[in-house]
């Protein structure tokens, strides 16, 4: 299955992204800032479906004075066989340190603290020489599974239940630095951080992949352009398990009649009073909102299959 014509870019003419950047962001980081001395390894969580995109700078720039991992979680959501051209632009970047991760079934959760343990034995341990516990300082966007990873680890390394509360939208982490133990031997503690945004979205397509994987609220982009992006996404990597799951007849390339089938498919509909010659009657149509939330649901559920957005 095929499009005979794909789209040759997407257009983002006239579109823009919602500057998001709450109060609790700011006062985080300014913790963080205050917390650096006593952190001996900066764990930096992000989503391996946007392994380039939307990454905050200040985690590298400001705290990389530490030792520093990226781990890119979700991996059971993203097109692995793309890990080694994602290597070499990270590599670019400065980014040596690099784990794959999957929360929902502990999947490379084991490498990480003897690759913490290594690379603080090989660091500078400065002002921290004569302290024996290694703390390391959680960091990350919103909603890339920081506190899925912590439970993960706890649960592994202690055998002890959730320590950080776990949620489906993004800026569920408030509470700023709370220590929680990970480890026995060797003694190490995490500081959880809540989920901090770059103040400047490096542009609209960053901003729509962030949004695609749920790290930034919808409405700051719109479902409807997301909707759309996806849909061209999916064709681009030639992913059209779409139209199975919403019975259509192929792929398509028009957003607003794959939302009216989906709508239709879907049962969800709305009631609108239209003026006519006749006076006021009530019409149905489709609930163009909801059908394009469930497509977008859908695919952060990984049902298109896997797909890296960069
Ligand atoms: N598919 C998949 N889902 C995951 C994975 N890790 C976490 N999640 C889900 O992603 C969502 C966010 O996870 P959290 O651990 O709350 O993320 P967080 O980074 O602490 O979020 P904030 O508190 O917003 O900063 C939850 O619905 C998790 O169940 C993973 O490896 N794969």
């Amino acid at each position: 299955m095929r499009l005979s014509l794909l789209r040759q870019g997407f257009d983002f003419t006239g579109r823009e992204v919602a500057n998001w950047f709450p109060g609790h962001m700011a006062r985080g980081l300014k913790q963080m800032k205050a917390r650096l001395r006593n952190v001996d390894c900066i764990v930096e969580v992000h989503d391996a479906r946007i392994p380039l995109s939307g990454r905050n700078p200040f985690f590298q720039e400001s705290l990389g004075i530490k030792p520093h991992l990226l781990i890119l979680n979700k991996m059971d959501l993203a097109d692995l066989s793309q890990k080694k051209r994602i290597h070499n632009e990270l590599k670019k970047q400065v980014v040596h340190n690099i784990i794959y991760t999957d929360c929902t079934n502990d999947q490379n959760i084991r490498q990480i603290i003897p690759t913490i343990t290594e690379m603080i034995g090989s660091s500078n341990r400065f002002h921290r020489t004569e302290n024996p516990e290694n703390c390391i300082l959680v960091v990350g966007v919103p909603n890339v599974g920081k506190s899925s990873l912590i439970n993960c680890l706890r649960r592994l390394h202690l055998k002890k239940g959730k320590a950080s509360r776990v949620g489906a939208a993004p800026g569920i982490t408030r509470s700023v630095l709370s220590k929680i133990q990970v480890s026995e031997n060797p003694l190490l503690y995490i500081l959880d951080t809540p989920g901090i945004l770059s103040p400047h979205i490096e542009s609209i397509e960053a901003g729509m992949k962030l949004a695609l994987c749920g790290t930034i609220l919808d409405h700051l982009v719109g479902e409807d352009i997301m909707a759309d992006y996806l849909l061209y996404m999916l064709n681009q990597n030639n992913l059209y398990s779409y139209v199975e799951k919403y019975a259509l007849d192929g792929p398509c390339q028009d957003i607003e009649s794959l939302l009216k089938k989906i709508a239709i498919k879907l049962g969800k509909t709305q009631k609108v009073k239209a003026i006519t010659g006749i006076g006021n009657v009530n019409i149905t149509v489709p609930n163009y909102s909801a059908a394009a939330y469930d497509f977008i649901r859908s695919y952060r559920r990984g049902e298109f299959g896997q797909m890296t957005l960069d």
